[in-house]
């Protein structure tokens, strides 16, 4: 069938903004990948390939949702087939711009006139446009470049219809023991809260600075930075920021030829992560390229602050104590204790010190250096499933944005080994004595 004749497609023309249309374009969308599967499976094509491709496919012909939802189960490993996960990293969140006659209406509803007036400068034209929100570059009246994020309009509407739909889906999926093994319904209720958040983008510009109050006094803090908030050009569906001009991470020859060392990058990446994760409290949820940059004084600059992590005070406590249980102490009943107070494991068994101790064996071998995060993420999760235990979200989320920090080592640190790296082990020492301190001090 000719594309611009789909339903959906029709749909799209028309403001979608009832549950009922969203249902049907969905079930729509769900004929055409059962179809597409089993022609595939005539084909011979391998069964789960292809039920993985055509998911796809209807996934990204949905839109803004279900393209963020795909991407979750991206960044997910372990907890999606493999096949599904692979084929969900080729979803892009690229749209056509909307038209300039919306956006200009959007800025001025949110500012209270027209860019014209506001800005010096304003590009009707954007550097980016993705299902949420589109990126245009401006100039103040300063001087000073920047750049405007604008949400779509109607986006609010469509995506609560959406939800509405995967949480119906979510629950009748928990009507099997796969759906309950994954926890479909914490899973779309997670995915929701976290997109809800992402519309009001006055959260993305506070935790733009929470993030760096928490790097603020560190070593980092000249090393790894994010741009700065416009706080009065700032609201709900606008959030205005410094213009930052710099090259993604994972552009090899770009960083080489700028004369940058990838051991440093990957270094400062990584230790910076880890003290805004097990430190600060605040981390940035979504390292993916588009979203790490490196200026041209070398510095990382981090974009998107749509998805961060936290760990409240008690919880990083026990995560410091937990890395100390498992690398120092070889204390695995102790590291088991401290899973169980994270809220992770609902079952213990005689062989949980055992399990644990088998769990790490690979940390602890002479190879240390070699771990590859991927490989412990994978069994992290067959322990999970072992012992019924639900990994907290945000512990999930610091594992996916290293999965991102293995990935660019690839690229540009092939041979670095972080474990055998004096300046991160030297790290990880101080996070032990914390560690030992605190729990001294009980
Ligand atoms: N401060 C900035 N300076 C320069 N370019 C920027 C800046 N902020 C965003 N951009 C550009 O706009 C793109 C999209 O920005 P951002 O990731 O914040 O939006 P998004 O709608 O959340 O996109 P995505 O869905 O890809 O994460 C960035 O990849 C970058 O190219």
């Amino acid at each position: 069938m000719n594309e611009s004749t789909t339903p959906e497609l029709l749909l799209r023309r028309v403001p979608i903004t009832t549950e009922v249309t969203r249902v049907g374009a969905t079930a729509w969308q769900a004929a055409i990948g059962g179809g597409q599967v089993l022609l595939d499976g005539l084909r011979r094509r391998p069964l789960a390939a292809a039920a993985a491709h055509a998911t796809r496919d209807r996934f990204a012909a949905l839109g803004p949702t279900y393209v963020k939802l795909g991407q979750l189960i991206a960044s997910s490993p372990g907890v999606f087939p493999g096949v599904l996960s692979e084929e969900f990293r080729t979803l892009l969140d690229r749209v056509p711009p909307a038209d300039p006659g919306t956006i200009h209406d959007v800025l001025l509803a949110e500012l209270g006139a027209p860019p014209t007036d506001v800005f010096a400068e304003f590009d009707p034209v954007p550097i980016a446009s993705a299902s949420i929100a589109q990126v245009h570059p401006a100039r103040l009246h300063s001087g000073e470049r920047v750049v405007i994020k604008i949400q779509r309009p109607g986006i609010e509407t469509r995506l609560a219809a959406d939800l509405q739909i995967l949480e119906r889906v979510a629950a009748t999926a928990e009507l099997s023991r796969y759906g309950r093994m994954v926890s479909a319904t914490e899973i779309v209720d997670d995915f929701g809260a976290n997109l809800r958040d992402e519309l009001d983008f006055r959260t993305e510009a506070a935790s733009i600075d929470e993030w760096r109050a928490c790097l603020a006094g560190t070593r980092f803090a000249d090393r790894v930075r994010a741009p700065q908030v416009h706080w009065d050009l700032t609201t709900t569906r606008v959030l205005t920021m410094e213009y930052v001009d710099a090259i993604r991470i994972d552009d090899a020859a770009a960083v080489r030829a700028a004369g940058h060392d990838g051991v440093d990058l990957l270094r400062t990446l990584l230790l910076s992560l880890l003290e805004s994760a097990f430190r600060g409290g605040i981390f940035h949820g979504d390292l993916h390229a588009g979203n790490v940059l490196v200026d041209p004084e070398g510095r990382i600059v981090l974009l998107d602050f749509g998805i961060v992590g936290r760990f409240d005070d008690r919880t990083r406590v026990i995560l410091r104590r937990l890395l100390v249980d498992l690398m120092v102490r070889n204390d695995f009943d102790a590291a088991g204790r401290a899973l169980f107070r994270l809220g992770a494991v609902r079952r213990t068994s005689d062989r949980s010190a055992e399990d644990m101790r088998q769990f790490t064996a690979p940390l602890r071998r002479t190879s240390l250096a070699n771990v590859s995060y991927t490989q412990l993420g994978r069994q992290l999760a067959e322990l999970a499933k072992a012992y019924d235990a639900k990994l907290p979200r945000e512990l999930v989320l610091v594992g996916k944005q290293l999965l991102y920090v293995e990935r660019y080592m690839k690229l540009l640190a092939p041979r670095w080994r972080p474990l055998n790296d004096s300046e991160v082990m030297g790290y990880m020492s101080g996070l032990i004595v914390q560690a030992e301190r605190e729990r001294a001090t009980g």
